[in-house]
């Protein structure tokens, strides 16, 4: 058999039948063509007696080209034509599944009469998380093959699956080790001449449940609960039930109307603006013009963590789960041991989570994951992660020590929310060797990992770290050097909005309501009591501005002739520190309690402040909260951009959809601002500001300016509007 590029169409006789198409990018519509006429010649061809369809490279199918759902000639229909083109062939059409089958890619699949699969294939129909459903029938033929409830997981919530879970559910009819294309024609060969009426999905009834009404109801309600404002695992659900209520045919009309709505409602746009960004975020470029494409990573087979405070544990945890061997760092036994006990915790409940995979973590061994206080056991390891608090004292001493014991080319990062990375370099004699590696809390859990180069950084050290991040299966993304980086740096407006917003009249509740409706997973404040209230405030006081350095006389509201709010101090200086004080922004059921409810303490706390600094409260509807927290945070990225501090807007909004709980249905804080328009933007921004002339963070961005009186073109081509590419990049 012959295997070229694509899905493969070939007969199980003497002639064969093959297609071309572009592989992991998608169905193209020259494989489509090439399928079509393969399965004609085969049905009008009588030596053959059976076909077979194969993908190329060891892969079936990544499905349709997601791009093509943005063009003007979408490929849809003809997808769909396809599959019922295939199951109603004449002779049996087997699958056979190596790699991956996903998509449309796997409604292919689902419109043969058998399927092989080879033992590490993976299988899902990911659409919904590309703001669309199965449109190639998928929706109707997969409860007829697998039944409701697993139908329903799989195209809710878009997951692979493996093979051998695909054969338990019924999804595939074999599952082999050796030649999957092989054992499909062996397969195609035993089932000639046998009926294929049984083996047509769309003739098959959907099997019934005791209640698929109620089923269906529940499933609705649970996935709107889940998506926040995301309309695709809804809309799966309807389609599903056509499924159950209406004959094949009417089901595919009404699949056809769900998946029209959601491919012209704005969120798959967004969601696969999503899926390229962060893919294009892999390519990363540093200044002297070091780029991915020219760097080389170094190998890393061991690590080790200082400080096993909560990110420390987390960081352990993900390096042991990636496989990598570690050395587990605290400054005396009395902190490792509680920090030894608080990993292995992590650990078991992650082995627990993995389940069958548990013992392939081996955390228990030594040579896996070791705990120690003496700094010597570092000498050997490809790569240290330092995750001591943020004390630039504290951090700069332990670089010192670090670049005297480990050998020279380990990789020494810094886990940093916002410290400066050239500072901690200058402690060390290998500024190159040095970068900011910023975890989100929970470090095991989260997605994102911001990588900070400094001046001195080098594209392997920086290439490392990407490395790094793929191994822990996050998504890294490089930016400069600069006070908060990109993330922490595009917060602090939009927290600050937040509070003046309560210095006016809001509340805590409100705000947190409108920005959870926006599709935040947390509004500010329940964020701010998640991550402790203590935490900013300790850096505003190592930064001057509060607590007894700042100057007597210094305004209450203002600091460096701006405005400033002293009400997240005051929460601070009442012991209020957020869910782990058990009171903050909210009150909690205990110390360390995570349900949150609105506290009268603090409605009159905020009610005694207004009337201290003589504000008289007004009602603040929720346009105004929206635009004067998002469009605050959106204007600070637009000078992350200008100074260079990263490539392009893709990179802010793939760190704000992992690391920052932004909605990804509405594509990131720059997409977003695409959306709406940046004329609007710019418009609502210079609004605002006139009303608060002493708010920096309102004042629109030069940069955002400039794109507007150029006609506001598309994101992508932003960046090439600034005059001169920052000399950070
Ligand atoms: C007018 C209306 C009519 C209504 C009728 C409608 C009918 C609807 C018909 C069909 C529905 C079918 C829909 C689909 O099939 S949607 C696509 C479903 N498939 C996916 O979502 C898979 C997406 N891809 C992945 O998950 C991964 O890429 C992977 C698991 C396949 C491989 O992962 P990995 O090895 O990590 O590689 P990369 O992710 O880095 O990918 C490499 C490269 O390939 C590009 N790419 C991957 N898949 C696709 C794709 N499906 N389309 C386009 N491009 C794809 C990816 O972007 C990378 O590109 P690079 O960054 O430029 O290298």
């Amino acid at each position: 058999m012959r295997r070229g590029r694509g899905l493969h169409a070939a007969g199980a006789g003497p002639e064969r039948y093959q297609g071309y198409g572009r592989g992991l990018r998608g169905i193209s519509l020259a494989v489509l063509q090439a399928l079509e006429d393969g399965l004609e010649k085969a049905d009008a061809d009588p030596s053959v007696k059976a076909v077979m369809i194969c993908g190329e490279n060891g892969k079936f199918s990544a499905g349709a080209d997601i791009r093509g759902f943005s063009s003007p000639n979408r490929q849809g229909p003809s997808l769909a034509a396809l599959v019922s083109l295939i199951e109603s062939s004449k002779k049996p059409v087997v699958a056979a599944i190596e790699g991956i089958a996903l998509g449309g890619g796997l409604e292919v699949a689902l419109g043969c009469h058998y399927r092989v699969a080879h033992v590490k294939a993976r299988m899902g129909l990911p659409e919904v998380t590309l703001g669309l459903l199965p449109g190639a029938e998928g929706t109707q033929r997969l409860p007829r093959l697998i039944g409701v409830p697993a139908a329903l997981d799989m195209i809710t919530t878009g997951k692979h699956i493996s093979a051998h879970e695909a054969l338990k559910l019924g999804l595939v009819d074999e599952v082999v080790e050796a030649n999957t294309v092989e054992a499909a024609m062996h397969l195609a060969n035993q089932v000639i001449g046998q009926p294929l009426g049984p083996r047509r999905l769309s003739l098959r009834p959907v099997p019934p449940l005791p209640d698929t009404d109620g089923f269906l109801r529940a499933a609705r309600l649970r996935v709107r609960e889940r998506a926040r404002g995301c309309l695709a695992p809804e809309l799966c659900v309807q389609a599903v039930r056509a499924a159950t209520e209406l004959p094949f045919s009417a089901g595919v009309r009404r699949e056809r109307e769900l998946f029209v709505e959601l491919l012209s409602s704005g969120q798959a746009r967004a969601l696969q603006y999503a899926f390229f960004a962060e893919r294009a975020v892999r390519r990363w470029s540093a200044p002297g013009g070091a780029a991915s494409h020219g760097a080389a990573p170094r190998p890393l087979r061991s690590a080790a963590v200082i400080g096993l405070g909560t990110m420390g544990r987390g960081i352990v945890t993900c390096l042991v789960k990636a496989n990598i061997p570690v050395v587990a760092l605290e400054q005396n036994l009395e902190y490792l041991n509680v920090g030894r006990k608080a990993v292995m915790l992590l650990l078991e409940r992650e082995a627990k989570k993995m389940e069958q995979d548990a013992q392939a973590l081996d955390f228990h061994n030594p040579a896996r994951l070791q705990f120690t206080v003496d700094f010597d056991l570092l000498r050997d390891v490809d790569l240290v992660i330092e995750a001591v608090f943020e004390d630039m004292a504290l951090k700069k001493e332990i670089f010192h020590k670090l670049s005297r014991i480990c050998k020279p080319e380990a990789l020494l990062c810094t886990n940093t929310s916002a410290l400066d990375i050239d500072e901690i370099a200058s402690a060390t004699s290998r500024p190159e060797q040095v970068i900011g590696t910023h975890f989100f809390s929970p470090a095991h859990v989260m997605r994102l990992l911001e990588i900070i180069y400094g001046r001195h950084t080098s594209p392997t050290a920086i290439a490392t770290a990407m490395q790094l991040a793929r191994a822990l299966r996050k998504v890294g993304v490089v930016v400069g050097n600069c006070f908060g980086f990109v993330g922490n740096r595009m917060m602090f407006p939009y927290v600050e909005q937040a509070v003046f917003l309560l210095e006016e009249g809001s509340r805590p509740e409100e705000v947190d309501q409108v920005l959870e409706d926006f599709g935040f997973k947390i509004g500010p404040f329940r964020m701010s009591d998640l991550a402790g209230l203590d935490v900013g405030w300790r850096s505003r006081q190592g930064q001057g501005l509060t607590g007894p350095s700042v100057p007597a006389g210094t305004p209450a509201r203002q600091r460096l002739g701006r405005r400033y709010s002293p009400l997240p101090d005051l929460l601070c200086e009442s012991g209020r520190f957020g869910q782990k004080s058990g009171t903050g922004w909210y009150r909690y059921e205990r110390a360390g309690g995570r349900t949150a409810t609105p506290d009268p303490g603090v409605h009159s706390l905020l009610a005694q402040y207004r009337h201290t600094h003589g504000i008289r409260p007004r009602h603040i509807d929720q346009e105004e909260i929206l635009e004067r927290c998002l469009f605050a945070l959106i204007n600070e990225g637009f000078a992350i951009l200008a100074e260079g501090i990263a490539a392009g807007p893709e990179h802010l909004d793939v760190i704000y959809i992992n690391g920052y709980g932004w909605p990804r249905h509405r594509g990131g804080p720059m997409f977003y601002a695409a959306t709406v328009g940046l004329p609007r933007v710019l418009a609502r921004l210079q609004h605002h500001s006139q009303a608060h002339p002493d708010v920096p963070g309102l004042r629109p961005s030069a940069f955002l300016e400039k794109l507007v009186a150029m006609g506001n073109p598309p994101l992508k081509e932003w960046m090439s509007y600034l005059s001169q590419q920052s000399p950070r990049l």
